[in-house]
C-alpha cells in the first residue's frame, strides 16, 4: 500500500505520508503510557493507597498534556495530507488525460471515469484515516500489555492467547465484506455508465420509439445497483456485529482466566487481588481496539483497489513526446504520410501502405467509401494515435518529433460532430484564441458565415448556445467551429465535412466559409459534399484502408475508374433527394 502510494505520488507525498506516520506513531505512544500510568492509579487505589495514587497522577496529566497538543497537531496535519494527496492526485490525472492516447477514451465508459475520478478523491482520506487507525490501536494496546505483563503475566498470557482468535474471526468476515464493496463498487461505475449513456441517447431512442429499451437497461443497472447496495450493507452491519461480538467474547475469556487464576490468588493477600484486578480490567481495555483494526483494514483494501485503478490510468502508456520539437524542414509539402500502416486492434490493419502528399497551400479532399479509413488517416495527422509503421509527416518532420503543443500550434481542426461548451457563441468562438480580441473574434465570425446566426438569436453574440451547442443546427455548429479554426489562423486545417444533407443556406454558407478557410492554408478535407470534391485542387480515394486513386477530379473522372464509379453515385443520391425533397409539399397537399 506504501509502495503504491509511493509510486502514485512521488517524492512529496512520500515525506508528507512517513512525517503523518511518525506522527499519528507518536501520538500513539503518548496515548499507550497515558492509559499504562493509569494502572499503577488504579492499583493504589485498590491498595487504598489515596497519596501514592495522587502522585501517579502529576506524570499521567504531564502526558495527557503532551498527547493533545500532539493529537491536536497530527489532526491538522492529517486533513492537510488528505488535501494536498488529492490535489496532486487531480493534476496528475489531468496531466495524463491530456497525454493519453484518444483510444483509451474509446475503450474506457464514462461511467467507469466517474468512478475512478470519484474513487480516486476518496482514497487518499481513506489512506490517511486507516494508517491513523492502525498506529493509534496497535500501539497504546501493546504498551499497556507489557505493563500488564509484569503486573500479572497469567492474564496478559490470556490476552496475547485471545488476541489471534479475535483477529482472525474478523478476518473471516473481512473478506465477504470486501467482495461486496467490489460488487457494490462495480455497480455503481456500470449504474453511473447506463445514466449518462441513457441521457445521452435519448434523441436516438425517442426517434427510434425505444425509450423503453434504454430505460429497460437502466432499470437493471439500477436494480442491480440497489440489489448489491443491500448485500453490502447487510455483510458491513453482520461485520460490525461480529467484531462487537468477538470483542465481548474475548472480556468473557480474559475474565475467566481471571477468576481460575484469582481462585487461587484470594487465598495470598489483598495486594495479589489488586494486582490480579487491574491487570484485568487493562487486559481487557487492551482488546478493544481490534475490532478498530478490522474497519481499518477494510477502508485500506477499499482504498488500495481505488489507488490500484488509478495506478493502471497512470501507467497507461503515452504518445512519447521529445524535450523539444525538431525544426522544418522546406519539402514544399505541408502533409505527407509514407507507407503508413495502422490498427487500432493488434492484428487488424484499417490502414496499410497509406502513401498521401499534400502540397503547402492546396486542399485535398479525402473521399471514400464508409469505414474506409478517412477518419483515421487525419487523426494520425493530428497525432491521437501513432502509425505502427511507417511515418507521418508535418512541414516535413515526423509528428513523433514534435510536441504536442507545437502541432497543435500548425493544426487546427474542424470536426464533423462539433462540441459546442454550453456557453455564449462569442465565447465558443473564442475557444480558437482565448486573448482574441472582440475585432478578431468577430471578423473570423463573418468569414464563417456565422454572423447570420447571431442575427436571427435574440441576445446576439451573448445569446447562450445550450449544451453541446443544442440551439444551433448541424451546419451551423460546423460553421462555429470553422469561425474557430480561422481564429486559431493556423497553416493547417484539417476538416471533416458534414456528412448529412444540408439545406441550400446551409451549404452554400459552408462553401464560403471553406473557401475563407482555403485562403493561403493547406487543407485536408473529409469530403461529402460533391461541391467540396470537385473544388478541391487534389482528391484522394480510398477503400478497404487502402489509397487506390488519386489526382484531380478532373482526372480521376476521365479515367473512369473506381472513384467515377463513386461520383456517380454520389450523385444519383443527391438527385434523388433533391426529388424526395421537392415531392415533400405535394404530400401534404389534401387530394
Ligand atoms: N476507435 C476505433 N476503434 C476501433 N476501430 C475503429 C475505431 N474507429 C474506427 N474504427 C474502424 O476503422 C475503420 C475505418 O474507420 P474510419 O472512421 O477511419 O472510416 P471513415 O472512412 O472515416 O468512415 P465514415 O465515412 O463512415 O466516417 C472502420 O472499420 C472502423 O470500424
Amino acid at each position: 500500500m506504501i509502495a503504491l502510494l509511493d509510486k502514485i505520488f512521488g517524492d512529496a507525498a512520500r515525506r508528507r505520508i512517513r512525517l503523518l506516520i511518525a506522527a499519528s506513531a507518536g501520538n500513539a505512544v503518548l496515548e499507550g503510557i497515558a492509559v499504562a500510568l493509569c494502572i499503577p492509579v488504579l492499583l493504589e487505589l485498590l491498595r487504598r493507597d489515596i497519596g501514592a495514587a495522587g502522585l501517579w497522577l502529576i506524570p499521567l496529566a504531564v502526558v495527557v498534556a503532551g498527547y493533545w497538543v500532539v493529537n491536536a497537531v497530527m489532526e491538522h496535519l492529517g486533513t492537510h495530507v488528505a488535501a494536498t494527496l488529492r490535489r496532486e492526485l487531480f493534476a496528475r490525472l489531468a496531466d495524463k488525460i491530456i497525454a493519453l492516447p484518444l483510444g483509451w477514451f474509446d475503450s474506457t465508459s464514462a461511467g467507469s471515469v466517474t468512478a475512478l475520478v470519484t474513487g480516486g478523491s476518496q482514497a487518499p482520506l481513506g489512506v490517511v484515516t486507516a494508517l491513523k487507525t492502525i498506529a493509534e490501536t496497535v500501539i497504546p494496546p501493546v504498551i499497556v500489555l507489557v505493563v500488564v505483563l509484569f503486573l500479572d503475566w497469567p492474564v496478559a498470557v490470556a490476552v496475547l492467547i485471545v488476541v489471534p482468535l479475535l483477529w482472525a474471526l474478523q478476518r473471516a468476515v473481512a473478506g465477504p465484506i470486501a467482495q461486496a464493496d467490489a460488487d457494490e463498487a462495480g455497480a455503481v461505475a456500470d449504474a453511473n455508465a447506463r445514466l449518462i449513456e441513457f441521457s445521452q441517447t435519448q434523441p436516438v431512442l425517442r426517434a427510434s420509439g425505444r425509450e423503453d429499451r434504454g430505460l429497460g437497461e437502466l432499470s437493471a443497472a439500477l436494480h442491480h445497483r440497489h440489489a448489491t447496495t443491500n448485500k453490502q450493507i447487510l455483510r458491513a452491519t453482520a461485520g460490525l456485529n461480529v467484531g462487537e461480538l468477538s470483542v465481548q467474547l474475548g472480556f468473557v475469556i480474559v475474565l475467566a482466566v481471571t477468576v481460575v487464576i484469582g481462585s487461587g490468588a484470594w487465598q495470598v493477600g489483598a495486594n495479589d487481588l489488586a494486582r490480579l484486578i487491574t491487570a484485568a480490567v487493562f487486559g481487557i481495555w487492551a482488546l478493544r481496539p481490534i475490532g478498530k483494526i478490522s474497519t481499518a483494514m477494510l477502508i485500506i483494501n477499499g482504498s488500495a483497489a481505488a489507488l490500484g485503478r488509478i495506478d493502471a490510468l497512470l501507467s497507461h502508456p503515452e504518445l512519447a513526446e521529445p524535450d523539444s520539437s525538431a525544426k522544418a524542414t522546406s519539402t514544399g509539402n505541408a502533409i505527407e504520410l509514407r507507407d503508413v500502416r495502422f490498427g487500432y486492434r493488434e492484428g487488424i490493419d484499417v490502414l496499410s501502405q497509406v502513401n498521401i502528399t499534400v502540397p503547402a497551400g492546396s486542399t485535398t479532399a479525402l473521399v471514400g467509401p464508409s469505414g474506409s479509413g478517412k477518419t483515421t488517416t487525419v487523426n494520425l495527422v493530428a497525432r491521437f494515435w501513432d502509425a505502427s509503421s511507417g511515418s507521418v509527416r508535418v512541414d516535413g518532420v515526423d509528428v513523433r518529433d514534435l510536441r504536442g503543443e507545437d502541432l497543435m500550434d500548425r493544426i487546427a481542426l474542424v470536426p464533423q460532430d462539433v462540441y459546442l461548451f454550453d456557453d455564449t457563441l462569442e465565447a465558443n468562438i473564442r475557444v480558437g484564441k482565448p486573448d482574441a480580441t472582440g475585432e478578431e473574434v468577430r471578423r473570423a465570425a463573418s468569414l464563417a458565415q456565422v454572423d447570420s446566426i447571431v442575427e436571427r438569436l435574440p441576445q446576439g453574440w451573448q445569446n447562450p448556445v445550450g449544451a453541446g451547442g443544442s440551439i444551433l443546427s448541424g451546419g451551423e455548429r460546423q460553421r462555429v467551429s470553422i469561425a474557430r479554426a480561422l481564429l486559431k489562423d493556423t497553416p493547417i486545417v484539417l476538416l471533416d465535412e458534414a456528412s448529412s444533407a444540408l439545406d441550400a443556406r446551409n451549404e452554400a454558407a459552408i462553401a464560403a466559409a471553406l473557401g475563407e478557410l482555403g485562403r493561403g492554408r493547406t487543407l485536408l478535407i473529409i469530403a461529402h459534399q460533391l461541391s467540396t470534391i470537385a473544388d478541391a485542387d487534389h482528391v484522394v480515394y480510398l477503400r478497404g484502408g487502402q489509397v487506390v486513386e488519386s489526382g484531380s477530379h478532373t482526372e480521376l473522372f476521365a479515367a473512369d475508374g473506381e472513384y467515377a464509379r463513386f461520383w456517380r453515385e454520389q450523385q444519383r443520391a443527391r438527385s434523388w433527394r433533391l426529388r424526395e425533397r421537392a415531392s415533400e409539399p405535394a404530400r401534404g397537399r389534401p387530394a
